[in-house]
């Protein structure tokens, strides 16, 4: 049996870090995080096989070597043994990466949440909702998002996801710029800034209510872009000028807001039309000859 499956990315339409703890390997954070039909592809074969077996293949070899899908698989055998009565199969992935990484989309952590709860269902739904979430969250700390469906706020180190009633149907523009970030890199950068100027120096400068009510009445925030709606926009460096001038036009073609998904470098802007976001993709693409854009619906 074959099954061609898309994986979906996220916004963080709003992000704020926290100061690491003491001792603790990962920051906290507290962030309103948005699911897109946006993401690479997964095609699956399937066969009966004695023993489970798994084998990964991509059109990113480079990215075969610790990756997330294989963590997925890892992990799900490892919580759930084969058991009599259960069927095992050979199980055969080719990844399809079309969405490129370093650019906060969460791409890597969307295509291991699509394989876990893929493999859960080839196996008749062995794992309830609180055993997927305890695997997602030893993966990685964007996956337990990946394993629900909707908006949620994620807070801790993305171990507590709550799910949120859906906006209005939105659609976002997604702009990357020639800039990549490495998200180790632009925590240390946060550090340092955090450690300089104090732990709300790169607070976001408006509360998530904000936020939430802009996107529950599809009201713009502000034309004027004199807002900070990431942690992460506060350490972009040489980096900040592009951001601000694509959210600028994001910002211009009528988006509710526009801001950094995750620690970059991508910039989405989120509207109430279609008509509208793809726009603001076409105004990107023709002043911003090195962006690229992607159009997608938020689900
Ligand atoms: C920026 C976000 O996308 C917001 O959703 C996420 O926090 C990124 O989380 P992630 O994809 O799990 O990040 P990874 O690429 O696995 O982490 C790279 C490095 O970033 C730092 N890191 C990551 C997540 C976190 N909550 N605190 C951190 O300090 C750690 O040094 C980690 O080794
Ligand atoms: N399936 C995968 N797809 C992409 N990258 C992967 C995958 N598995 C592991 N990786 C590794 O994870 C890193 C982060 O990839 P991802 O696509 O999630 O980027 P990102 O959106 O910038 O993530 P973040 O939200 O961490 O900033 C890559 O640099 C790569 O080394």
């Amino acid at each position: 049996m074959r099954l061609t499956i898309e994986t979906r990315t996220k916004l963080n339409a709003w992000l704020r870090v926290l100061p690491k703890e003491k001792g603790a390997a990962l920051h906290g954070l507290e962030s309103l995080f948005l699911p897109i039909a946006l993401g690479d592809r997964l095609i699956v074969d399937t066969s009966l096989s004695e023993t489970p077996r798994f084998l990964l293949s991509s059109n990113r070899p480079d990215l075969i070597p610790s990756n997330t899908v294989q963590e997925a698989w890892n992990a799900f055998v490892d919580s759930c043994p084969p058991a009599r009565g259960r069927p095992s199969f050979q199980i055969t992935v080719h990844l399809d990466k079309r969405i490129p990484e370093q650019t906060g989309l969460g791409a890597g952590s969307g295509d291991a949440g699509t394989m876990l709860l893929l493999l859960n269902q080839l196996h008749g739904f062995p794992l309830n909702r609180g055993q997927l979430h305890a695997i997602a969250c030893r993966i990685g700390s964007d996956i337990p998002f990946f394993v629900q469906s909707g908006p949620c706020i994620v807070r801790g180190m993305g171990d507590r996801v709550e799910p949120l009633p859906s906006f209005p149907h939105l659609t976002c523009c997604v702009a990357l710029p020639e800039f990549r970030v490495d998200t180790r890199h632009a925590y240390e950068l946060l550090d340092n800034a955090m450690a300089d100027n104090g732990a709300s120096a790169v607070d976001p400068s408006v509360s998530l209510d904000i936020v939430l009510e802009a996107l529950q009445k599809l009201e713009p925030l502000s034309r004027s872009g004199s807002f900070r709606l990431n942690s992460f926009e506060a350490t972009l460096g040489e980096n900040t000028a592009s951001f601000l001038s694509i959210r600028s036009m994001l910002l211009a073609s009528g988006a509710i807001l526009a801001g950094l998904s995750g620690s970059g470098s991508a910039v989405f802007g989120i509207y109430a039309e279609r008509a509208a976001a793809e726009t603001a993709a076409l105004d990107v693409q023709q002043r911003v000859s090195a962006a690229r854009t992607f159009v997608a619906e938020i689900l």
